[in-house]
Parts: structure tokens; C-alpha cells; sequence
């Protein structure tokens, strides 16, 4: 069994911040892959972007993903996975894929340090150009999507994980 609830979108969408929250509400271990990414190439995310560049880095992100064996976890991934369809498909496997929805106006406001925190961008690629190239593939793969643009209390947001996540695990 492999019940996991998984937490997928933009960077500076709030899966590490609202995943934290969320484990610790329900009592659940917490695992963030990027932080995983960082142990195991025993370097920050940026740096590790810039050493192995785009193709290299996704991949490696993939991989990381390929290799977790949990169950009964929160686990935040980082922004880019999305690329990787075989590791898009293994979460999917592990339990209830949720996409934290957020509008392109507040990943813009909180994405104030873009250059310095890994992103996987193409050159000349915007936020925008992010934005609009991945939120297709984020609902594409979702189990199921919540809105988490509410600024502040995130209590709205966990509610609705916590509600959407039961109804789903309910009636499978
Ligand atoms: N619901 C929220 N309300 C206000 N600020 C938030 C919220 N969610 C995330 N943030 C802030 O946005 C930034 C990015 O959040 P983070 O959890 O690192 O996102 P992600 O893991 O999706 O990249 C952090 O500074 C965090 O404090
Ligand atoms: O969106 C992206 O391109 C990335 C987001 C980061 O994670 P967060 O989504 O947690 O910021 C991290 O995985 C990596 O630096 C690439
Ligand atoms: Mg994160």
C-alpha cells in the first residue's frame, strides 16, 4: 500500500510550505524531494542546476523520484518534474497526486529571487513562458487540483487537500 499524498506545481506555489503543514496536521511523515535532491548531490538545488545544466538536471530530478519507496507520506516535489512522464506516472502510482493551483500573479510576486533558486528554464524563457508551458502539464497529471492562491492562513488550503484527498481515497 502506497497511500501518499503528493503535492505537484509552480515553484513558490507552496508545496513545501503547505506539505509541511500538512503532514504535521495529519500526522504524517514529511519528505521534500528537492531537500532529497540536496543530500544526495550534497549541494544546493542552484548549484546542482548549474553543474549538471537543463536535460541533465531534469533527469536527475526523475531519478530521485524513481528511487522513493514511501507510504503514508506528505511528499512535496520540486516544480519541475513535471517534465518526466515516467516519474509523473510513478507518483500517480503512490497515492493522490494533488496540484496546488496558484494564479501567475502570485508566483510572480513570490518568485522575487528567480535566478538564484534552481529553476529549470530554457534560455530566454520567462516566468510567464513557465507558467503557461507547464500548468496544462500540472493538471494533466493531477489527481486532483486545489486552489492555493489564498495569501496568509493556509488553513483554507489544507482543508480542501484533507477534504479532496479523503473523498478521493474514499471511493477507491
Ligand atoms: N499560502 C501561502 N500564503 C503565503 N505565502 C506562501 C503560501 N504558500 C507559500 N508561501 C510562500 O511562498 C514562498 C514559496 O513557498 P514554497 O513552499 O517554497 O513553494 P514551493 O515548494 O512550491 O516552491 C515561501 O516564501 C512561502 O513562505
Ligand atoms: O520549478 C522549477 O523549475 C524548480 C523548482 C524547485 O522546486 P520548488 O518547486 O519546490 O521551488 C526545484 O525542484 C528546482 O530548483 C527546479
Ligand atoms: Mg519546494
Amino acid at each position: 500500500m502506497e497511500k501518499n499524498i503528493i503535492l505537484i506545481g509552480m515553484a513558490a506555489a507552496g508545496k513545501s510550505t503547505i506539505g509541511k503543514q500538512l503532514a504535521d496536521r495529519l500526522d504524517l511523515p514529511f519528505v521534500d524531494t528537492d531537500l532529497l535532491m540536496e543530500a544526495w548531490w550534497g549541494a544546493p538545488l542552484q548549484s546542482i542546476r548549474d553543474f549538471l545544466g537543463l536535460e541533465a538536471f531534469l533527469r536527475a530530478e526523475a531519478e530521485q523520484v524513481l528511487r522513493l519507496r514511501l507510504s503514508g507520506c506528505v511528499i512535496a516535489t520540486g516544480g519541475s518534474v513535471v517534465y518526466s512522464e515516467e516519474a509523473m506516472a510513478r507518483l500517480r502510482e503512490m497515492g493522490s497526486v494533488v496540484y496546488l493551483r496558484s494564479s501567475f500573479e502570485t508566483i510572480a510576486r513570490r518568485l522575487k529571487n528567480p535566478l538564484s533558486r534552481g529553476l529549470a528554464m530554457r534560455p530566454g524563457q520567462s516566468i510567464r513562458d513557465l507558467y503557461d508551458e507547464r500548468a496544462p502539464l500540472y493538471s494533466r497529471y493531477a489527481h486532483l487540483t486545489v486552489d492555493a492562491d489564498t495569501d496568509g492562513e493556509p488553513e483554507e488550503i489544507l482543508s480542501a487537500i484533507i477534504h479532496a484527498v479523503s473523498l478521493r481515497e474514499e471511493s477507491s
